[in-house]
C-alpha cells in the first residue's frame, strides 16, 4: 500500500524505496476524500530541485466526475454510442482506436466483454472528442481534463520517486518523457456489463473481459470502482484477484518502463474477467508514453552494469507502437527488441 497524502511526503519516499529493489511491479496509492471547503492548493517539495512541485493531490470528487460523465455516456443506447465514432459505422468490430469502442480490444482482432471510451490524454483532443460523445461537450472536458492534469501530476510524482530511489542523478528524466508537448498519453474508461442484466445470453464461466496482456506505456495508473474482476499474473503463471477498492490508484509497470530501467521494473501481465456480479465494473486508465519520436533505452550508466548488462536495443516509442499493434494482445511484445546473448 502506497499512502500519498502530502503530510506523508516522506514514506511514500522510502517505501517506494525499499519496493523497487525488490523488483516490486504494482502499488497502490491512496485516494483522498473530497475537500469539505475548497482546500489550498497542497505543494511538496519536489524532492529533486527543492523547488514546489506539482500538486500530487487526488480528489475523490473530480474521480466522481468522471465516473457521472462515463455512466450517462454509457447509459445511452448501443447504437448512438456506435454513432458517435464514424469509423463504428462499418462494423461492431471495427478496429479503431481513439472513441467508443465495443468489445474489440485491440488491432489483432482480440475480443472481450467490455466497452469503452479511448481518448488521447492532450486537452485539445479531449474537447475535440467531446464535440460528439456529450450533449454538454464544456462540461465534459472541463471534468476530464481536469482529472486528467491530476494523475499526470501523480504520474510524475510517481516516476520522479521512483528516479531517485533508483539512484540516477536526473530525478526527472522519467517524468519529462510524459510532460513532452507531443506527448503520445491516452487515457481510457471501460465498463464491464453485470451478466446478472443479460441471463438469456449468459457467458460461459471462462469468458474474459479484457484478456491478458502487459501495458506498452511507461505506466498506467488504474483507479476502479467497488466491482472486482482485475487479475495480476505471478511469475508461475498463476493469477491472482486484486481486490478493489474505489479509494485506491494502482500503479501497473508498462513495457516501456521495463526497458528504460533494463529488466529492474517488470510489466505485469493482467486481465479482467468477466462481470458476473449485479453491477457494472467501470475503470478508468490513464497510459503514460512519451511522444512518438522519443528514443526508448535502458539508461547505461544506471541500469546496465558489468552484473547486468543491456538486455535491449535502441527504439522510438513510434517503432514500438506500430509493432505492438501488428500482433495479438497476449504476445510477447518486447521480445523482438532484445538484445540476443552472443
Ligand atoms: O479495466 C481494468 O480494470 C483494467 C483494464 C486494462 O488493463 C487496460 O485498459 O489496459
Ligand atoms: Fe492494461
Amino acid at each position: 500500500m502506497f499512502n500519498f497524502e502530502p503530510q506523508h511526503m516522506k514514506s511514500p519516499l522510502s517505501h517506494f524505496s525499499r519496493n523497487f529493489h525488490n523488483g516490486c511491479t504494482t502499488t497502490q496509492l491512496q485516494v483522498l476524500p473530497p475537500p469539505l471547503q475548497s482546500p489550498p492548493s497542497i505543494s511538496p517539495p519536489s524532492r529533486a530541485t527543492g523547488k514546489p512541485s506539482r500538486s500530487s493531490s487526488l480528489r475523490l470528487d473530480s474521480v466522481s466526475r468522471v465516473e457521472e460523465e462515463a455512466r450517462s455516456f454509457f447509459a445511452m443506447p448501443t447504437a448512438e454510442k456506435l454513432a458517435t465514432n464514424p469509423q463504428n459505422a462499418r462494423s461492431i468490430n471495427s478496429t479503431t482506436r481513439i472513441g467508443y469502442g465495443i468489445r474489440n480490444i485491440g488491432c489483432s482482432g482480440d475480443m472481450g466483454e467490455i466497452e469503452y471510451l479511448l481518448l488521447s490524454a492532450r486537452p485539445s483532443s479531449v474537447s475535440q472528442l467531446a464535440l460528439s460523445l456529450s450533449k454538454s461537450p464544456s462540461n465534459f472536458s472541463c471534468v476530464l481534463n481536469g482529472y486528467i492534469e491530476e494523475i499526470k501530476n501523480v504520474a510524475c510524482e510517481v516516476l520522479d520517486l521512483v528516479a531517485e530511489g533508483l539512484g540516477i542523478s536526473d530525478a526527472s528524466i522519467f517524468s519529462r518523457m510524459i510532460l513532452d508537448d507531443q506527448n503520445d498519453s491516452l487515457f481510457r474508461i471501460n465498463r464491464y456489463r453485470p451478466f446478472a442484466e443479460d441471463i438469456i445470453n449468459h457467458p460461459p464461466p471462462n469468458t474474459i473481459g479484457f484478456s491478458e496482456h502487459t501495458d506498452p506505456q511507461i505506466l498506467t495508473i488504474l483507479r476502479s470502482n467497488d466491482v472486482g474482476g482485475f487479475h495480476i499474473s505471478l511469475d508461475d503463471g498463476s493469477w491472482v484477484p486484486v481486490s478493489p477498492d474505489p479509494t485506491a490508484y494502482f500503479i501497473i509497470i508498462g513495457d516501456l518502463f521495463q526497458v528504460l530501467t533494463n529488466g529492474r521494473f517488470v510489466n505485469p501481465k493482467h486481465r479482467v474477467a468477466t462481470n458476473i456480479g449485479p453491477k457494472a465494473r467501470m475503470s478508468m486508465a490513464y497510459f503514460a508514453a512519451p511522444s512518438l519520436n522519443a528514443l526508448i533505452s535502458p539508461l547505461l550508466k544506471e541500469m546496465a552494469t558489468s552484473n547486468q548488462p543491456c538486455l535491449y536495443r535502441p527504439f522510438t516509442w513510434g517503432e514500438y507502437r506500430s509493432h505492438l499493434y501488428s500482433l495479438p494482445l497476449a504476445s510477447s511484445k518486447l521480445d523482438s527488441f532484445k538484445i540476443k546473448p552472443n
